[in-house]
């Protein structure tokens, strides 16, 4: 009995959708011991299906419709304002194949989803974020009803290899999930640049700014992961009263950095109902 939340045993699977994320995806399941045989991506571009086979061995297909065709799990891994238009085009063949629907789309709704592919599918709606090309993403998972625990095993299945997977009961919560953990790569990007700019602007060569900034914020990473200490200890411990540390979080504080990143995750998760209501 095969195992169904082992990459290497999972069912045929098509990703409709072959840009950033689903070659993040696609790359982790191989890299973690997938059948590429078992993996097919539909893509209008011939640029990235040419890309996709001779990087991953998969198979590719111009059309969705093609590709789907006995893929027991559908990844669908277009941009939401296209989303409708895809699933619609599908609905006919799913309400055959009853497949089990994974979504990765910011803001569509597995209602939506399940929706505008004729209805009564189970629906597993994700978000995962851009590390996952290393194997070292985070994914929110939220199962609709019509999802038993195989499927909600073999959703996981296909999320795992890029990272760690939490699930979420309330669907309601996956806007937050985005604008946390689906965005997030974006918010200490950002940070980089910042403390780049700032290291340069302290007279240090941008290399060796580059490479101190880099170096940091991988070692923080690696120490919030690996140690399990919360982020207050850890910080505590850089932290010697009336020295240096002290003085740059002051300065922090004083901007109110937890209100503007508390505003930042809030527009995020905002936007995700918004990209929901205005592509229905
Ligand atoms: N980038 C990120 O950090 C994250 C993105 N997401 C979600 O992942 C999804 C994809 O994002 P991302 O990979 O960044 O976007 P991309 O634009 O890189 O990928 C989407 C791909 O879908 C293709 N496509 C368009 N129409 C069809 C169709 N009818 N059939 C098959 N493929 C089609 C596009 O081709 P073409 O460009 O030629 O139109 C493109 O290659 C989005 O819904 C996004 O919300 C989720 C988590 C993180
Ligand atoms: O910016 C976006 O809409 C997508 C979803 C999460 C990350 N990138």
């Amino acid at each position: 009995m095969p195992d169904p939340a082992s990459p290497g045993s999972l069912p045929i699977v098509a990703f409709i959708g072959g840009g950033n994320m689903a070659r993040s995806l696609v790359g982790g399941l191989l890299a973690a011991g997938a059948d590429p045989a078992a993996v097919r991506v539909a893509d209008p571009s011939a640029d990235a299906r040419a890309a996709l086979a001779s990087d991953f061995g998969v198979a590719t297909f111009e059309s969705a419709a093609d590709a789907v065709d006995g893929a027991e799990a559908w990844v669908f891994a277009v941009k939401p304002q296209v989303m409708r238009a895809v699933c619609t085009e599908l609905a006919a063949v799913a309400q055959q194949a009853r497949p089990l629907v994974v979504s990765i789309a910011a803001g569509i709704t597995s209602a939506q989803l399940d929706r505008w592919l004729g209805g009564g599918l189970a629906v597993v709606r994700t978000m995962p974020n851009t590390p996952a090309l290393l194997g070292a993403g985070v994914t929110g998972l939220y199962a609709n009803p019509r999802v038993d625990a195989a499927g909600r095993a073999r959703a996981e299945g296909l999320l795992a290899s890029a990272g760690a997977t939490v699930w979420i009961d309330d669907e309601a919560l996956m806007d937050a999930v985005t604008g946390t953990s689906g965005s997030g790569p974006a918010y200490v990007f950002l940070l980089a640049e910042a403390m780049e700019e700032a290291a340069i602007a302290e007279g240090l060569a941008a290399d060796a700014a580059r490479t101190l900034v880099r170096h940091t914020i991988l070692g923080a990473a690696r120490m919030l992961v690996e140690s399990g200490e919360p982020p207050t200890e850890l910080r505590r411990r850089v932290t010697s009263p009336g020295g240096t540390t002290q003085a740059a979080i002051e300065a922090f504080e004083a901007g109110d950095l937890r209100g503007l990143v508390a505003r930042a995750v809030r527009a995020a998760t905002r936007r995700g109902g918004e990209l929901s209501a205005a592509n229905d």
